[in-house]
Order: C-alpha cells, then structure tokens, then sequence
C-alpha cells in the first residue's frame, strides 16, 4: 500500500472517523481498478456492499423514521441518492379528470388488497408509469399514491445517481431498489426519460446505455413491498422494452373546464372572493394551459387582492395575474 493511504489509513483509525474511512476503503478500490487489478476491485467492492448490508439489517432494517444516513448515497461522491419524504409530510390536494382519479384509486385498491388477490395467484399492479404535459400532476399523483397507501416516498435524484465513473451509475440504481426492498415505499422515478432515452434514437454505448440496461433488469426483478412510480413528459422517449416492464401506463393530461375551476377553488379557498367574478370566462381564457399555471394564476390574484388592501379577489385581479403571468412557451 503506498505511504499516502497507509497515512490516512492510520489517521482514520486515531481519529475514529468512520466516513473517512469508508472514503479510503473507495480510494483503494479505484487505485486497483486503475491498476489493472480488476478482480481484486470487485471482490472488495463486494465486501463493502455486503459489509453495509450486515451493518443496515443489525440496526433492525429501515423503518419510515429511518434516518438520513441509512439511506443509498453514491459511493464515491458520498452524495444521498434519494430524497426520502415521509409519509407524515405527503398530505396535498390533486384534481383531477374522473376517469383519470380513478385510474390511480384503482393502483391504491388493488395495493390495499394485495394479500386477497395474492390469494387467487393474482399479483397487484406495482410499476406504474406517469406521462402527460408539464405541470399537470405526475409528481403529485406519486405522492398521491403514497399518501393513500400509508407509504412515505422515496424520490430517486438522478444528478447525483448518474456518474462519469465506469459502472457506478449502474451501481447506484441497484442499491436504490435494495433499499426499496428494505424499506416498504413508493419508489419514485420522476422523469425517468433522463436515463432512459431510446436505446433506438441514440447512439451512446456508454454509461447511460448501461444504466438503461440495470434499470431494464431491476425492473424486470422488482419484487419490493411497495410500488414503483415513474414519470416522463416525453412518452416517446421511452425505451420500448422499459415501456412494456410497467404494470400500468397513464396520462395524466391538463385539466379540463371543471377542473380548472376546482383548481381555482382550491387555491383561493382562504381568501374572499366577489361575487362578481365571472368564472367561465376566466376559465375560457385558462383552457389549455397546465395545472401549475391556473395554481400560479390564482395565487397572482390572491396575492394582488391583499396587497391592495382589499382582501376580496375581484375579477380584474385574475385578468391582471393572466396578463403578467404570460403563458410560458410549450407549457400549454
Ligand atoms: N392536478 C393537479 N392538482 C392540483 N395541483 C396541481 C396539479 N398538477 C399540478 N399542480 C400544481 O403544480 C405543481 C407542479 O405539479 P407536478 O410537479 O405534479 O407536475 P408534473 O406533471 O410532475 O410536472 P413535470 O413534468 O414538470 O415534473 C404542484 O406542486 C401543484 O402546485
């Protein structure tokens, strides 16, 4: 072992410092990578996976009060590679087209009775897949998900889990879902096409084709207690053999005349609003745009209502917030 590493080595015993120690277990196994001595690199690395595995489950596993330092971070940059929300903190209010409602409490359903239709050798659907324009509530339909299921969520980041380093991106995805199979979650993709361009449209061999292909076979073997969502504005982008790995696949599109006036309801549901608002025609000049924008809309008005000290939401507040806030390019 070169002097330098022998040096931390003993500073990192001296000091206690357990990260710097895992740092240095890293910097062995990359030095012997870089040397050519590939199969001493993966055996250690196999015994720092199984090491921290031993280490997780002797703390009695992960449960939703789990803390940060029990959660998946990437190996070498030491960065978490999920946000972890509990389920305490998931409550929100979604609107939502009918049809569209019930194709998610169809997902809770058949997860309330899993165990029944297990029963009858039915499996529950477990991988679903969000798409549908910007703004219009994939996110939130996964917390939804949660929500109603009495999961907490995991959220994966892909900036941190996508890594330069040969085979660690592939490495991170893989102790995401074994931490999703410790921890009973809603595992969330959210805009899954950052990985998972088309195989087809590009050309890259490299770290991201890799990843797709873990991803394709963690997906294949998914077999943890909770439920995987997914999301991608780009429906298309998608790899076709990942599209046919979801259970269920649903839009979640922008919302209709009825819901932009729930939407609006609910957003304005602690201020006063006058009587002479003219709804459907806010609402006719809303059509087509996203959720988030009637939400922002809203919230413009509202804000406009008490800064002039008026407090009531008058109709001309909504055309001011609908002027300033100019429908940004692509959103509707
Ligand atoms: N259906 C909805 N009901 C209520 N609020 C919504 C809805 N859709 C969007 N919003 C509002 O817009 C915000 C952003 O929504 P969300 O992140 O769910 O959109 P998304 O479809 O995931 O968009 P993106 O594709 O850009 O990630 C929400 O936090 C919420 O304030």
């Amino acid at each position: 072992m070169k002097a330098e590493m022998l040096k931390r080595l003993v500073r990192a015993i001296a000091m206690g410092s357990q990260d710097d120690l895992d740092r240095l277990a890293d910097s062995i196994v990359e030095t012997e990578r870089k040397s050519g001595h590939s199969r001493l690199a993966n055996e250690l690395e196999s015994i720092l996976d199984d090491t921290q595995k031993k280490k997780r489950s002797s703390r009695g596993g992960i449960d939703s009060d789990r803390s940060i330092r029990e959660l998946p971070i990437s190996r070498r940059h030491r960065e978490m590679l999920v946000t972890f929300i509990p389920h305490d903190a998931l409550e929100h209010h979604i609107v939502l087209r009918r049809d569209i409602d019930e194709r998610f409490e169809r997902v809770e359903k058949e997860f309330a009775a899993r165990e029944r239709l297990s029963a009858y050798g039915l499996n529950p659907r477990k991988k679903v897949l969000l798409y549908g324009p910007p703004g219009c509530g994939k996110t939130l339909g996964a917390k939804r998900i949660a929500w109603n299921t009495g999961l907490p969520l995991m959220k994966v980041r892909f900036d941190a889990l996508v890594s330069s380093y040969f085979g660690e991106s592939a490495s991170n995805l893989r102790a995401v879902f074994d931490a999703a199979r410790e921890q009973p979650c809603v595992l969330l993709l959210d805009e899954c096409d950052f990985i998972a361009r088309s195989r087809v449209a590009s050309k890259d061999i490299g770290e991201v084709a890799r990843i797709v292909n873990t991803l394709l076979q963690l997906m294949e073997e998914y077999d943890a207690p909770g439920l995987l969502v997914a999301t991608t504005n780009i429906e298309n982008s998608l790899d076709e053999a990942l599209f046919r790995r979801f259970d269920d696949v649903f839009q979640v599109p922008l919302p209709g005349k009825e819901e932009i006036h729930k939407l609006l309801s609910l957003t304005l549901s602690s201020v006063e609003r006058a009587k002479s608002i003219q709804w459907d025609d806010i609402v006719d000049k809303l059509e087509g745009v996203s959720a988030a924008y009637v939400v922002r809309v809203a919230q413009a008005a509202a804000k406009t209502a008490v800064l002039c000290g008026k407090r009531i939401v008058e109709h001309e507040h909504f055309e001011a917030a609908i002027t300033e806030l100019k429908r940004p390019d692509g959103e509707a």
